[in-house]
C-alpha cells in the first residue's frame, strides 16, 4: 500500500480520501532535518503553506510521486527540483478563492473603522469615540493589482458597496477587466488614483517589492493598502516608513515577508497597521474545499491518474484535462509503440494531431507521446512531468504539427520516430466507446486495438506465409488472439499485426525472418 505524509494540518475531509488509497500518517511539527530523514520512506506529501518543501526534501524523497498543497500559492516548493525528479506537484486553485477575497474586503473594512483596536480599547474598559473615526469606502476608488480568481470576486463585492474599480494585471484584457467593471490602467496611475489598494498577485521576482518606496511616494495620504496574496510583493520597511510619516493612511496585511513575523517595525506603527497571521484561507469551508480537491489528486496519481491541477504539466489544466484525457493513453501507446518499432536511439519524433484534437491546447499530448516513446528506456522514472526534459536531454527532436481537416476519426495522432536504425510511423485513433485503434503502420492501413504483446511483419503478400508464421509461433507455445494483414496492392508489400496471448520468446525474430518472403519482424511490448 501507498504511504502519504501529512505535515500540516489539513481537513478531516482529505485524510478520509487518502485513506481509501494508502496509509497516511499526519506529523505536522517536522522540524526540516526531520523530514528529510523520513521522506524517502514515502509516496505522497500533502502540505499547507507552513511545511517548506526544499531540494533537499525532494532529492530526499526517492518514492514521491506527488506533492499536494492544499491552497493556491506553490511558492513554499521548489517546483524545479520536483519537475527535474518526476514529481507532480498539484494545488487547489480555487477551493480557497472566496475566503482570500472576504478576507482582503474585511481587512479593508476592519482599516477603514479600525475596528481591531477599538474593540481592544473597549475591552480594556475605554469608552473613546473620537479617536476611531474612520472613513467610508462607498464612492472610493479600489485599486486591484492582480485581477484573477481572488481579485475579480473582491471587484464583484466592492462594485456591489458603490467603489469605483481600476486594475492593474498585464495578462488580463480590456474586455474581459470591463466584464468585470474593472478600468484597466498601469500601476503608476493606480498608485496615484486608488484610495484603496488591494494585492491579489503571487509572488515572482517581477512582483518582489512591486510596492516599494518609490511607488508609495506617488500615493495619495489617504491611500489604504491590503495585501492578502504573497509577504515580500511589499517592501515592509518601506511600507512601516510610510504609514509612520503619514505619506499614506495605512496597511492591512495577512502576508509577510518572512513568516511567522518575527520581530518587525510593522507592528510599532499603531491602528493604521492591522496584521493578522495568514489567515485568508482559514474558513472552515475553504479547508474542506482544499483538502477534498489535492487529495482526490494525491488518490488519484497514487492510482496511476493524471491530476486535474498539476503546476509542473504544461498545459494541463482541469478544462484541457477534462477534454484531452481520453487522447492521453492513445498518445502514450503510440509513443510506446513507435519507440519499440523504431529500436535504438530515437533522435526526430514528428507528432501529427488530427481532427478535433488539432487545437492549440494539445501540448499535454505532446507529452504524453514523449512519456511512452521513453518508457523502453526509462520505464516508471519517466512522467508527464519529466518526459519533456528527458527527451531534451537526450537530444531527441519534436516537431509537432496539426491537421483538423483529417476527419476519418472524430481525432487521431500519427507518430513518427525516426532514430539510427531507420524511421517508423504508427496512426492511432479512439472509437465512440474510447477503445483505442491502431489505423495505420509504416503507411499500411490496419484496424487492430493494441494488446500487451504484439508482433508486427512487413512482408511480401503472397499465398502461405500466414500460415509457416502461425505454424513457427506455435511451435514455440506462442497463442495468436488476432491476426490481420495491411496492404496496400495485392500481392505487394504488406504489414501483419498479430496479439499474442504471450511474450515472444528470446531469439524468435530471427526465425521469423528466416520464413521466406518476411523482411522484417518487430516485437512490441505496451
Ligand atoms: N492569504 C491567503 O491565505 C491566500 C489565500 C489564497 C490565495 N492567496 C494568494 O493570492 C494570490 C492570488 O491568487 P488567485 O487565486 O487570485 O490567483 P490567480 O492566478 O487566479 O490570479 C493572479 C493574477 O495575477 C496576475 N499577475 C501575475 N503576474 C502579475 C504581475 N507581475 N503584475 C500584475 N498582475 C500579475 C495574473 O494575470 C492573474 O490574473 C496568490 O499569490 C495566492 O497565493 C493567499
Ligand atoms: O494554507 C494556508 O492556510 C494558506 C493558503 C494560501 O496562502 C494559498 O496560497 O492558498
Amino acid at each position: 500500500m501507498s504511504k502519504v505524509l501529512v505535515s500540516d494540518p489539513i481537513d478531516q475531509a482529505g485524510i478520509d480520501i487518502l485513506s481509501q488509497v494508502a496509509t497516511v500518517d499526519v506529523k505536522t511539527t517536522l522540524k526540516p532535518d526531520e523530514l528529510v530523514n523520513i521522506i524517502g520512506e514515502y509516496d505522497a506529501l500533502m502540505i499547507r503553506s507552513g511545511t517548506r518543501v526544499t531540494k533537499e526534501i525532494i532529492e530526499a524523497g526517492t518514492n514521491l510521486k506527488i506533492i499536494g498543497r492544499a491552497g493556491v500559492g506553490v511558492d513554499n516548493v521548489d517546483v524545479p527540483a520536483a519537475t527535474r525528479q518526476g514529481i507532480v506537484v498539484v494545488n487547489s486553485p480555487e477551493g480557497n478563492t472566496i475566503a482570500a477575497a472576504e478576507h482582503a474586503l474585511a481587512m479593508m473594512l476592519s482599516l477603514s473603522r479600525h475596528i481591531p483596536d477599538a474593540n481592544a480599547s473597549v475591552k480594556r474598559g475605554e469608552w473613546d469615540r473620537k479617536t476611531f473615526v474612520g472613513a467610508e469606502v462607498y464612492k472610493k476608488t479600489l485599486g486591484i493589482v492582480g485581477l484573477g480568481k481572488i481579485g475579480s470576486h473582491v471587484a464583484a463585492v466592492a462594485r456591489a458597496m458603490g467603489m469605483k474599480l481600476l486594475a492593474y494585471d498585464p495578462f488580463i484584457s480590456t474586455e474581459r477587466a470591463e466584464q468585470i467593471g474593472c478600468q484597466l490602467v498601469d500601476m503608476d496611475v493606480l498608485a496615484q488614483q486608488a484610495d484603496y489598494i488591494t494585492l491579489h498577485i503571487p509572488k515572482t521576482p517581477e512582483t518582489t517589492h512591486l510596492i516599494n518606496a518609490e511607488l508609495l511616494a506617488k500615493m495619495k495620504p489617504t491611500t489604504r493598502i491590503i495585501n492578502c496574496a504573497r509577504g515580500g510583493i511589499i517592501d515592509e520597511a518601506a511600507l512601516a516608513s510610510a504609514v509612520k510619516e503619514g505619506k499614506i493612511a495605512g496597511a492591512a496585511l495577512d502576508v509577510f515577508e518572512s513568516e511567522p513575523l518575527a520581530e518587525s517595525t510593522l507592528r510599532e506603527v499603531g491602528k493604521d497597521i492591522i496584521l493578522t497571521p495568514h489567515l485568508g484561507a482559514s474558513t472552515t469551508e475553504a479547508q474542506v474545499n482544499v483538502a477534498i480537491d489535492v487529495a482526490e489528486q494525491i488518490r488519484d496519481v497514487l492510482l496511476g491518474l493524471p491530476a486535474r491541477s498539476a503546476v509542473n504539466i504544461p498545459g494541463l489544466g482541469p478544462d484541457v484535462l477534462e477534454e484531452l484525457k481520453p487522447y492521453m493513453q492513445l498518445a502514450e501507446t503510440l509513443g510506446r509503440l513507435v519507440g519499440q518499432l523504431a529500436g535504438g536511439r530515437v533522435e526526430l519524433l514528428n507528432i501529427r494531431l488530427q481532427g478535433e484534437i488539432a487545437t492549440n491546447k494539445s501540448q499535454p499530448l505532446v507529452v504524453a507521446a514523449l512519456k511512452g516513446l521513453l518508457h523502453q528506456a526509462l520505464r516508471e522514472r519517466v512522467n508527464y512531468v519529466n518526459a519533456s526534459i528527458e527527451a531534451k536531454e537526450r537530444g531527441i527532436r519534436v516537431i509537432e504539427t496539426r491537421d483538423a481537416a483529417v476527419r476519418d476519426y472524430a481525432g487521431s495522432l500519427h507518430l513518427e520516430a525516426t532514430g539510427n536504425l531507420g524511421t517508423h510511423s504508427v496512426t492511432g485513433a479512439l472509437l465512440g466507446d474510447g477503445e483505442i485503434r491502431l489505423t495505420n503502420m509504416d503507411g499500411f492501413p490496419i484496424n487492430v486495438p493494441p494488446s500487451q504483446h504484439m508482433l508486427f511483419t512487413l512482408h511480401r503478400d503472397m499465398p502461405g506465409i500466414i500460415g509457416k508464421l502461425g505454424s513457427l509461433l506455435g511451435s514455440f507455445n506462442v497463442n495468436i488472439a488476432s491476426m490481420q494483414v495491411g496492404r496496400k496492392i495485392v500481392r505487394g508489400d504488406a504489414v501483419m499485426a498479430l496479439s499474442l496471448d504471450d511474450p515472444l520468446p528470446d531469439g524468435i525474430l530471427s526465425e521469423i525472418t528466416k520464413v521466406p518472403g518476411i523482411r522484417d519482424a518487430y516485437t512490441v511490448n505496451l
